[in-house]
Parts: C-alpha cells; structure tokens; sequence
C-alpha cells in the first residue's frame, strides 16, 4: 500500500484528518515525569495509544528525540505504533536537505532505522537532494513550501524573476511537486494553516498531492479555513488527503495526571471541528 492510500484509509478509518505531532519537551511533561527524559517513551506511547483512533497520521519531530539522546526511545515508540496503530501513517518530521550521497543516508535513517512511512524534506538544495528518498517506493516525502512560521516570508513568496511567469518561490516548488519532481507520485508538500489564502493557491497548483498543514492550535492557525482552502473531497473520497497537524495543543492539554485523558478531549474537538467544515 503506497503512502497516499494509507492516508485515504486512516483518513476513512477514523473519519479524521488531524494529525497528532509528537513533540516531547521533558519540561514540559506533566508531574509525574517532569524534566525527566527517560520518561519520553512512555509520554509519547500514552498520547499515541489515547488519540490513536482519532488521527490521520502521527508526527514525531525528531529533533525532540536527538536533543535528549533520546533516538533509542524514538525507535521503540515507532514500534508501538506500530502495533498500536496499524493502519495510521507515520511522518517522520525531520526536514532534511543535503547532497544525494548525503541525503541517501538520511533516507536510510528515516526508512530503514526507524521505518517511517513519510519524511518532511526541504526541497532548497534542488531535485537531486530529494531524488533518494524516492528510491523507497511507496514512501512519502512532504516538502517544505509554505511554512506556517513569520520568518516564511523572507524567502519564500518572493518572485523568481528567471522562471517563466515570475512565479513566487513557494508556487515553484508546489508546481514542481506536482510535476516533474513528482516521479513516482510520491510527493507532498508542507503549508502553514496560518496562511489559508496560500493553501488554497498550492491546492491549485498541485490538486493531487497530500499536504501537510500545521500551525492549528498553538500557533493560532485557522481549523475552519485551513479544510475549506485545502480539502478537495467527494462523497467522503478525497483524491488528496489534508493532513492537519497540531502537537502542543493537544501534548500539553493538562500537565497533571489526566495528561492522556485531556489530550484525547483536544484531539477530538480539533477533529471534529476539521470534519464539521468539510463544505
Ligand atoms: O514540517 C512541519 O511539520 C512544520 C512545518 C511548518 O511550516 N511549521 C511547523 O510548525 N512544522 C512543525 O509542526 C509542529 C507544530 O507544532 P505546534 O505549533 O505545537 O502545533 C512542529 O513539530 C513544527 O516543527
């Protein structure tokens, strides 16, 4: 099964298109585990096992296990998932973007070491940086395009004055996406749900692919406007799956013992709010 139908059947599954990101910050954690990174595994596993039939996918964000010498606890908790969760699509967020000779070792790493079904990939370095990781057919690869961050807009509207139509950076990268780079249809591509007006403009220029959208919930993106700029669907199929992200939000609804509990509360209402305003 490629990685776009373990999206559509996840997305059927648990009529969700909320993706929970697993963002462990130790001090953050609730009381019980407070500061304590030994304790990463077990935050993530009670999260993933009180939220598992309300997702479209996981997110972890690797950098929160690399900080914390935590790689060893990332890998077990990709194996609880697993089990836990069969038929929900891991994103490995790691936003790589190196060299080919580079970049198949990083594909190693997210498909071989902790077997991801999908990579976040900056696409800055150009086609040959994102080429390896289409080597693992059926896997997917979301690549940066319209971050949901404020330092976004240094780069990544501006206009390519060389490119035919003077296109802006972010419409470039969606159209390659969508085209030409797109060997094996593997791609997706990453918009902030901070920017609705640019979803729906990147759901234009590349009506087929997946799109990862985060920045709902702490970072304040609009739920309601992030599904009507970006989901296409008809009678329940979409032809290209929202993926709708949401980490502190949801990790960090309570910091007492009930932590799984009321994550699972936010992780229903975000859910249900993104299926309320499919149109
Ligand atoms: O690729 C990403 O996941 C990503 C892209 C982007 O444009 N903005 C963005 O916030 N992210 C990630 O999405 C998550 C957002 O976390 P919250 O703001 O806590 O919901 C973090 O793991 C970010 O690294």
């Amino acid at each position: 099964m490629t990685f776009l139908d373990q999206l559509r059947t996840a997305e059927r599954q648990n009529g969700s298109l909320l993706c929970v990101g697993l963002d462990p910050e130790p001090s953050k954690f609730p009381e019980q585990y407070r500061g304590d990174a030994s304790k990463i595994y077990d935050f993530c596993a009670a999260i993933v096992d009180a939220t598992a039939d309300l997702v479209i996918a996981f997110k972890p964000q690797i950098a929160y296990f690399a900080a914390h010498r935590a790689e060893d606890q990332l890998e077990k908790l990709m194996a609880h998932m697993r089990s836990a969760a069969p038929k929900v699509p891991i994103i490995l967020d790691a936003k790589r973007g190196d060299i080919g000779s580079t970049a198949t070792q990083y594909a190693i790493e997210a498909f071989e070491r902790y077997g991801a079904d999908a990579v976040t990939l900056s696409p800055f370095m150009g086609f040959d940086s994102v080429a390896p990781y289409l080597q693992y057919h059926g896997k997917g690869a979301f690549l940066l395009c319209r971050t949901s961050n404020p330092g976004g807009d240094d780069l990544q509207p501006q206009r390519l004055l060389d490119v035919p139509g003077q296109p802006r950076m972010y419409e470039h990268i969606a159209a390659l996406a969508q085209g030409p780079w797109n060997l094996n249809g593997q791609l997706g591509l990453v918009v902030g749900a901070t920017y609705p007006a640019e979803i729906e403009r990147v759901r234009a220029l590349a009506p087929t692919l997946p799109l990862l959208i985060p920045g709902v919930g702490a970072q304040g993106g609009d739920a309601v406007a992030t599904v009507k700029a970006g989901w296409r669907g008809a009678g329940g199929e979409t032809t290209a799956p929202i993926v709708v992200n949401s980490s502190r939000s949801i990790l960090y609804a309570s910091s007492g013992a009930d932590f799984a509990q009321a994550a699972q509360r936010e992780a229903r209402k975000t859910r249900d709010q993104l299926q309320a305003a499919k149109p």
